[in-house]
């Protein structure tokens, strides 16, 4: 039989103006009394908006190509675009100065201050915003896997696209789950379409995005970037997992050997290869950005990744490919109109296309993201612009302490608003912007269970190689995938070590697959001068970003950094 277009078979929001008692039954997961109470006290007006909680991904669909311009792709992911911000926004980035925090709080240019009131008066215009809406998307997760670590988290939002996101990120609760969820722990207002209100106190700009620890809320206002929202209930683990809990929180990826069942975690800023070097045929992923060293093993904060998108193909990065279906969404990515097939090299829009999917959907994922077992072997990762670090060393203890608090790295072009080139940063324990405890707190806790269960540390640069950014090129991805392999393998554990000057590093003399002068960047850079300019260039970035923390850290930590 075909149904003629217009049918009563509508949408169940048509049919009643309040979903949540019109329509389902409390088992899928729906809002019954007492969370419909929850609401009209938080301010939202029940008789005006049409509230849809934990909708389904079909539905969300329909959401955003009926009302956001979003399209299907040819392989079934829902493309979307944010909008003006397609990167996140740090300066705009605050944290309220109140009593239950504030002395956790490492404040300084990371952690910008708000007072209470101005964090209510924006409180009160999302919240505004969000009753003129016909429909107001709530999805109800988790953050964290493991059971006695984790935090129930309620995002609320305009856009169909942002709730599907935030379901593909959070860990989906199942329908009893749901059912029993009660009081979220932390809750997100996103009102990212509204700006904020310039002339109130405080603000810099019509975006902003603040975090309250005392309600336990965030608010987003003139923004649609809809990475700010996972980086949000991260910097939310950032506090919570070492001061309330002891844990530490990890800016990281990491997975585990389906062989031999040991344990890596990839440090690293935005861009530097979380994401790509834990998708690994050999190994299962446990979670590609945000992490948790508890005292038993390690768990994903997430339930789902963020790839990057730009120049991705199914030949180099197979796993991230094929990620990308129902369910997906792609963002900020071009497509060809005809075809709706996504044009991953173009970066019209921004080069921080990227795409967004459950876990689940990387063959070889470790579901429940967590296991019982410490680490075997920590790889910080550094995009190194200058291409004058080593594409693997091996570091001490005291390296590895040194390097965790410089931090230093390249921004990639356009994860932050305003970055068009890479830009040499240090950003500390490899997760500045979202930092939340003076950086010594995350060291000191590092170091110690570094020692505790003996793992080695590697620093791999997956920057440029044979000049900086500009002449030389980025590291093969080829060459990075086999080093890590050889981490894994244990080959270059055992392999044969020269030191490499200025700093202190051990190389491996030879590793077979890759060439023996892109291992020495002495020897990869054709220009020795120009090379010898740059290391030390370089080397004296270091010793002033590290003056920060050298009161703060034993001598020999202090001594583990480069001599100029
Ligand atoms: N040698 C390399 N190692 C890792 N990534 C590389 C390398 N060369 C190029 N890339 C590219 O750099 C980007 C790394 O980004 P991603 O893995 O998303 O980083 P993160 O998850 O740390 O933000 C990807 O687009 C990847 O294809
Ligand atoms: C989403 C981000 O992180 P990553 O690039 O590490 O995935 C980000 O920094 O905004
Ligand atoms: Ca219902
Ligand atoms: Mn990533």
């Amino acid at each position: 039989m075909v149904l003629p277009r217009q049918t009563p078979y509508v949408t169940p929001h048509i049919l009643h103006k309040n979903y949540a008692q019109a329509f389902d039954a409390p088992e899928s997961g729906s809002l019954i009394g007492k969370d419909l109470e929850y609401f009209s006290q938080a301010g939202f007006d029940m008789d005006k908006i049409t509230l849809k909680r934990n909708a389904p991904v079909a539905q969300l669909y329909e959401d955003a190509i009926r009302n956001e311009g979003a399209i299907i792709s040819d392989s079934g992911a829902l493309i979307n675009f944010s909008g003006k911000k397609t990167g996140r926004s740090p300066k705009d980035k605050r944290i309220v100065y109140e009593e239950t925090s504030k002395d956790d709080i490492w404040w300084g240019s990371v952690n910008i201050k708000m007072d209470e009131h101005t964090f209510e008066i924006n409180r009160e215009r999302a919240i505004d915003y969000l009753n003129t809406r016909d429909y107001v998307y709530v999805f109800d997760g988790y953050a964290g896997w493991d059971p006695r670590y984790r935090i129930k988290v309620r995002v609320v939002c305009a856009r169909a696209y942002h709730a599907l996101f935030m379901h593909n990120m959070l860990i989906r609760p199942t329908p009893e789950q749901l059912a029993d969820f009660g009081e979220p722990d932390f809750i997100i207002y996103n009102a990212g379409q509204f700006p904020a209100n310039r002339f109130t106190k405080g603000m810099s700009s019509t975006t902003s995005v603040e975090i309250n620890f005392k309600r336990m809320e965030m608010v987003i206002l003139g923004t649609e970037y809809a990475g700010e929202m996972k980086k949000g209930v991260f910097s939310v683990m950032h506090y919570l997992q070492p001061v309330k809990f002891g844990q530490l929180s990890l800016h990281s990826s990491a997975n585990v050997g389906i062989e031999k069942n040991d344990v890596t975690l990839f440090f690293g800023l935005s861009g530097t290869g979380k994401t790509t070097l834990s998708a690994d045929p050999r190994r299962l992923l446990i979670g590609d950005d945000e992490h948790v060293w508890s005292d038993t093993g390690v768990f994903n904060i997430e339930g789902g990744c963020y790839a990057k998108c730009i120049n991705l193909s199914a030949e180099k990065e197979p796993d991230i490919f094929n990620a990308i279906r129902f369910g997906s969404i792609l963002e900020n990515v071009v497509y060809n109109p005809v075809t709706r097939v996504p044009d991953y090299d173009d970066v019209g829009i921004t080069e921080n296309t990227r795409c967004a999917y459950p876990i689940e959907f990387i063959a070889g994922a470790k579901i429940p993201c967590v296991v019982d077992r410490q680490p075997s072997n920590i790889i910080m990762l550094t995009c190194d612009a200058f291409g004058v670090l080593p594409p693997v060393s091996k570091l001490t203890p005291e390296q590895a302490s040194y390097h965790f608090l410089a931090g230093y790295t390249s921004k990639t072009p356009g994860t932050e608003d305003g970055v068009l080139e890479p830009i040499p940063t240090f950003s500390t324990c490899y997760s500045a912007p979202f930092i939340v405890l003076h950086p010594g707190r995350y060291a000191e806790m590092l170091a110690e269970r570094m020692a505790k269960h003996k793992v080695d540390c590697w620093l791999i640069n997956t920057g440029w190689t044979g000049g900086k950014f500009g002449s030389g090129k980025r590291c093969p991805l080829k060459y990075t995938r086999r080093i890590v392999d050889a981490v894994h393998s244990g080959e270059l554990a055992k392999a044969e070590f020269e030191t490499f000057g200025t700093f202190g590093l051990s190389i491996p003399t030879a590793l077979e697959g890759v060439p023996r002068e892109l291992l020495n960047p002495a020897l990869a850079w054709a220009d020795k001068e120009a090379f010898g300019k740059e290391i030390r260039k370089l080397a004296v970035m270091f010793q002033r970003a590290f003056a920060l923390y050298e009161k703060d850290v034993e001598i020999k930590v202090r001594e583990a950094g480069p001599v100029v």
